[in-house]
């Protein structure tokens, strides 16, 4: 495969139309493989430039893809795409090609691997380094009821900094079972990787001597295959063993118990089909090392291969060029808000420091990075470490600024009660993604940090309704707590309120009615206290006239207020965007419960199931959580019509 970017393919030249299933690839030359392949990349591209979606991950592995499918017998033997935002051809070559035009829709085929979608999908995916721990699990069932098939964990370089993944494969070493890792190594996260695993691969690649003798190595494995005696066979074997370990970086691997193979050109079908053909044949845990370039095929993606990670869609498929008609710029992102505050707050104080788990540029921590480059920690994607490193930081004076995803913080909760909570250290969770995120669905919403969060002691948690109010939340967070504090906020656009340069403390636990009424409370927290506003003005228009609080805090939550809002309403509603399961609505209920008259509480917020994917407006109506079905369930828990 060339640089160059493929050429459309015709309908009636095209080989992909006659592929429905892995079975159908079986039967081609390689020639016609490369066909499929060059196919496949088009047509990644053309969807992705259609309906948007993860991108330059799936253009990377259309070789690996092909070849695993025409190598090992899936759905017998299992493939497990560590994160899934790469398994876009691996969909196509299962018989979605045409469902793949609903990719991420509502409705549609999810954007990751999921077991309820195909049989081909052999786990469900969407947070990295997990790929290996099911694998592994799925190995040690093969082997317990005899079975025979083949276990497939295919991991990027990023995912492979996790914890979870060197647990696996420290696992693997013991259990010995028949399991192929594909460390698919293309030196980028969604920014670039970092840590000393990355110095470690790229040596591997750099490695002169150990490729000079890679060669002699592989076909010391192709020897084994034959019919070599077996003092042979032991001796090879030796000779192999002393070599890799004088040479192979990959010892690292080999060391916890995976024999390590590679690198090879992963975007070489031919020594792809011949590598993974050898490591079919091996009984026990090995890695093979395949190099790729992230974004391969697509010049603008190769170039860029950050930006084009994912892509909302709308482009040239040739240069890469926006196409949408231009939009108006909206109000600023909460994130770019939240960034650029704590870059403000951060070159007058030495103390703060921030960290993200390999989420610079979605956190927009990217502007710290930028600025104040020492004390800017990516750790990889490596929550758990994230949140004790955090508590290190605190407990040396410094005041970390962990901003993490609210879904991928829950990778942290341990960390958080007994590293951070036990000892009241000062960290400060910036939680971002709070809430619905879209088109990601159930692996991505930000569903359950305030039921997780809010029976922690010592934890202040605030959620801000715009962004001046999170700026005010982030200095309050810095200078007015001395303990754990959390401020969770959404992903996207703010109000577009105007921004003020002065920084003002919120008093701890305080909220404020934003519009008297009475009869009815509506209680929210974080932006969706615009939605409990447009709320009450429907209901206004049914000849009521509810209250609206902004709590601001649902940790600790701002009982003084509940008191005076009872004095004024008989029913309270809570609207959150948090699972209806331990969140402020559970908070509230849980303090009207400890008083001696008791209010009806109603709670609208996320329900106790896994939302999918889908557009936010239809998310949103899905889980009664727009403003047409609040109203409605307003309607039926509140009988009285006070004006
Ligand atoms: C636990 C967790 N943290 C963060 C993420 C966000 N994330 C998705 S893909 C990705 C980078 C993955 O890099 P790599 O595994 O090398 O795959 P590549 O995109 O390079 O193919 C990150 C950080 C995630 N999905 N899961
Ligand atoms: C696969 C993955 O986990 C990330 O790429 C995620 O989809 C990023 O989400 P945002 O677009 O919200 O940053
Ligand atoms: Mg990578």
């Amino acid at each position: 495969m060339e640089d160059s970017i493929p050429v459309p393919v015709s309908q009636e030249s095209s080989i992909l139309a006659s592929i429905h299933s892995p079975e159908d690839l079986k039967k081609l030359s390689l020639e016609d493989l490369q066909h499929v392949a060059d196919e496949c990349r088009r047509e990644v591209i053309n969807l992705v430039a259609q309906n948007g979606g993860h991108f330059a991950s799936s253009l990377g592995v259309v070789e690996l893809s092909v070849a695993l499918h025409y190598v090992y017998n899936s759905p017998r033997d299992k493939i497990v795409w560590d994160v899934g935002h790469q398994a876009y051809i691996h969909k196509i070559l299962t018989g979605r090609r045409e469902s793949m035009k609903t990719n991420r829709q509502y409705g549609g085929l999810a954007g990751f691997p999921r077991i309820f979608e195909s049989p081909y999908d052999a786990f469900g995916t969407g947070h990295a380094s997990t790929s290996i721990s099911a694998a592994a699990g799925m190995a040690a069932a093969r082997d317990l009821s005899g079975g025979t098939e083949k276990m497939i964990a295919v991991i990027g370089d990023g995912s492979m900094t996790g914890g979870m993944a060197f647990e696996a494969m420290n696992h693997l070493g013991d259990t010995k079972s028949d399991v192929l890792v594909i460390l698919n190594d293309n030196q980028m996260a969604i920014s670039p990787s970092t840590g000393g695993l990355k110095t470690h691969l790229v040596n591997i690649a750099l490695n002169k001597t150990y490729n000079k003798t890679r060669k002699f190595i592989w076909n010391s494995i192709s020897l084994l295959n034959n019919d070599l005696g077996d003092t042979a066979k032991s001796l090879v074997r030796k000779l192999e063993d002393g070599i890799k370990a004088a040479f192979t970086p990959g010892a690292f691997f080999e060391a916890l118990g995976l024999r390590y193979f590679g690198p090879i050109d992963g975007h070489n079908l031919e020594q792809l089909v011949k590598a993974l053909k050898e490591m079919q044949e091996l009984p026990h845990p090995k890695l093979l090392h395949v190099v790729t370039t992230k974004g391969k095929g697509f010049k603008p993606a190769e170039e860029n291969q950050s930006k084009w990670h994912a892509h909302n869609g709308g482009f040239d498929t040739t240069t890469g060029k926006t196409i949408v008609t231009a939009q108006k710029a909206g109000p600023p992102k909460y994130q770019e808000v939240f960034g650029e505050t704590l870059v403000e707050l951060a070159l007058k104080d030495p103390r703060i420091t921030a960290i993200t788990a390999a989420m610079p540029s979605g956190t927009s921590l990217d502007l710290f990075q930028n600025a104040l480059p020492n004390r800017f920690f990516d750790v990889g994607i490596a929550e758990q470490h994230a949140v004790t490193f955090a508590a290190g930081l605190a407990i040396q004076g410094f005041k970390p600024v962990c901003a993490i995803y609210s879904t991928f913080l829950q990778r942290g909760y341990d960390q958080i009660i007994h590293d951070v909570a036990q000892q009241n250290l000062h960290v400060v969770f910036a939680i971002d993604r709070a809430g619905l995120v879209g088109e990601d669905g159930p692996t991505h919403h930000g569903a359950f940090d305030l039921s997780f969060l809010q029976p922690i002691p010592n934890f202040v948690i605030m959620a801000p309704s715009d962004e001046q109010e999170l700026r005010n939340m982030l200095y309050t967070a810095l200078y007015h707590v001395t303990g754990p504090v959390a401020i969770r906020y959404p992903r996207g656009n703010g109000t577009g309120i105007a921004l003020n340069k002065t920084l003002i403390p919120l008093e701890i636990g305080k909220g404020r009615i934003i519009r008297q009424g009475n009869g009815i409370a509506l209680l929210a927290a974080g932006p969706l206290v615009w939605r409990a506003l447009e709320v009450a003005e429907a209901l206004q228009k049914e000849g009521m006239n509810p209250l609206v609080a902004d709590m601001r805090f649902i940790k600790p939550l701002d009982t003084e207020l509940i008191e005076e809002i009872a004095q004024q309403v008989t029913h309270l509603v809570v609207i959150e965007e948090n699972s209806m399961i331990g969140g402020l609505g559970s908070g509230v209920i849980d303090y009207i419960n400890s008083r001696k008259s008791k209010i009806p509480v109603l709670k609208t917020g996320l329900p106790d199931a896994f939302v999918t994917h889908g557009s936010m407006e239809e998310l949103y109506r899905e889980t009664g959580l727009d403003v047409v079905g609040i109203t409605k369930s307003i309607k039926d828990f509140y009988p009285g019509n006070v004006t």
